[in-house]
């Protein structure tokens, strides 16, 4: 079952920090969460604009209809804008014994204060089981100099914990070298660092409250302080590793909270399309046709069946490969879709006609359900070209072990020697690479559609290739 987590913080507008980075994050770590807002902040990733506090007995009024109803099994809390809204929470949690982290959020990384200190905090801070303050607001916590190395930051973390009787995370974030180390520090001194490489991005933005949210969390599943430090480091660094993905605002941005649970992002999307279509490739090398082909076992009637559907579609592929050459975007290209399709008038469907003793008057449904397929798709040139690829691309793979299977004396050895040529190696990758180029220019939806074109384009290769063998084909008429 997931833990309810509450989280007791201001309001991001940008989604990067506060209640919006707290809900992602507990999320993302496996609890159930919930928020009771202290504060509204109008902010971007620049920094915060202005604040406006919750009333402080809306606040007291949002924990108590929250906790009359749910049992709590972690609190982390944040931002608290003013001392009454402090001593509303510090009240409440005197009715509460779930464990607290509490994130002293005084001062943001772009320097505004979000909190005054004063006593009022005393008593939170004292209630609290961890505290996570950054270099700048553990110094004002202590009302010392803000430190600048990582000793001295472990041994002000140690008299933070001696003063409250509490946990101490010691975060390096803010200190300068290429490492990011992290610590649990108790009155005692250090208890367990982690140690991490500082990653290079400037989106940061919700760091604190995302260690904070994600400690709370981890802690209510495993129970274990330094455990669950270090369950939420490894969650933090993913995030932030991940960041630069999202491309949200002009300064500094958020951290990836949904990094974990999404599918990399891959650099090489024509070859998981590959992958992601291997179930059909290993059907096609399955059909009946592909196997007597092979072996040279096929029935002429077939054999001509195919190639005189084959013709069809071929007719039907170089005016779709035409509409390419129109639509594309570059010279090169306009060239690439219009020599392809020069190629198969010139080219293949001679070599068709020269097999063929008659040719099939009427295509099939299946012949007719692929070319429409691809005509479907002629509205958008990212589009139809992904609808375009696997008849390079799947032909080209049969081909090549088509053509090996090929000797002298094989039925079908003129045909199969067509199979394989370095140049259809070639205009194959580039196909490849000319669907790679628009699917990186493409915005998301589009990338879907692609793909799902791709795809049904595929389907429709194994169809094809089926056809021969399908019942109802009749060979007197064919
Ligand atoms: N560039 C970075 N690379 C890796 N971890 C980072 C980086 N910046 C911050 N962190 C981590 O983010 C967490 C928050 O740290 P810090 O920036 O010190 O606090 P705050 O966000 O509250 O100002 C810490 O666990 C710190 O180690
Ligand atoms: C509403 C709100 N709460 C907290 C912060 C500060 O967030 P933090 O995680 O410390 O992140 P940075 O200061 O590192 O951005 C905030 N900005 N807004």
């Amino acid at each position: 079952m997931s833990p309810n987590i509450l989280s007791i913080a201001g309001s991001d507008p940008s989604g990067g920090a506060g209640i919006q980075a707290d809900l992602k994050t507990i999320g993302a770590n496996g609890g159930y969460g919930m928020c009771v807002i202290t504060a509204l902040t109008a902010q971007n990733t620049h920094g915060v604009d202005a604040v406006l506090p919750i009333d402080a007995q809306f606040v007291a009024k949002q924990l108590t209809s929250v906790s009359q109803d749910v049992h709590i099994d972690a609190v982390k809390i944040g931002m608290l804008a003013n001392s009454q809204i402090v001593a509303a929470v510090a009240a409440w949690l005197e009715t509460l014994s779930a464990p607290v982290v509490l994130d002293p959020v005084m001062i943001a990384t772009s320097g505004d204060r979000l909190l005054e200190t004063d006593s009022t905090l005393d008593a939170l801070l004292t209630r609290a089981d961890v505290l996570t303050p950054n270099t700048a607001e553990l110094a004002a916590l202590l009302g010392e100099e803000q430190v600048s190395n990582w000793e001295e930051l472990v041994a002000q973390s140690g008299r933070l914990a001696a003063k409250y009787s509490v946990l101490v995370v010691a975060k390096g974030g803010h200190l300068p070298g290429d490492r990011c180390p992290d610590a649990l520090v108790g009155p005692e001194g250090l208890i367990a660092s982690f140690d991490s490489q500082r990653l290079s991005t400037k989106n940061t933005h919700g760091t604190g409250c995302t260690l904070s949210s994600a400690l709370a969390t981890q802690y209510a599943l495993l129970g274990d302080w330094a455990a669950a430090l270090g369950a939420a480091k490894n969650y933090l660094h993913a995030a932030i590793a991940a960041a630069d993905e999202l491309k949200v605002g002009s300064g500094h941005g958020p951290v990836n909270h949904f990094a974990a649970l999404l599918p990399p992002v891959s650099s090489d999307p024509m070859a998981q399309w590959w992958r992601d279509i291997g179930q059909l490739r290993e059907g096609i090398d399955e059909l009946q046709f592909i196997i007597e082909l092979s072996a040279g076992t096929l029935e002429r009637e077939r054999f001509e069946y195919y190639l005189a559907q084959d013709a069809l579609y071929l007719q039907r592929y170089a005016q779709v490969l035409t509409q390419a050459s129109t639509l594309a975007p570059q010279i090169e290209a306009q060239r690439f879709w219009a020599k392809g399709a020069q190629g198969i008038l010139e080219g293949e469907l001679q070599l068709h006609r020269s097999e063929l003793r008659n040719l099939s008057p009427e295509p099939s449904d299946t012949t007719l359900n692929y070319v429409n397929h691809l005509s479907s798709c002629a509205g958008n040139y990212a589009e139809l070209i992904a609808a375009i690829l696997p008849c390079y691309w799947i032909y080209q793979d049969i081909g090549n072990r088509l053509s090996a299977a090929n000797h002298p004396g094989h039925r079908y050895e003129s045909w199969l020697s067509t199979y394989s040529s370095v140049e259809f190696d070639e205009a194959t990758a580039q196909a490849i690479n000319m669907v790679t180029e628009a699917w990186q220019l493409a915005d998301p939806a589009t990338r879907s559609r692609m793909w799902d074109a791709f795809r049904r384009s595929a389907e429709h290769e194994l169809s094809f290739f089926a056809q021969s063998h399908a019942q109802g084909v009749d060979f007197s008429t064919a």
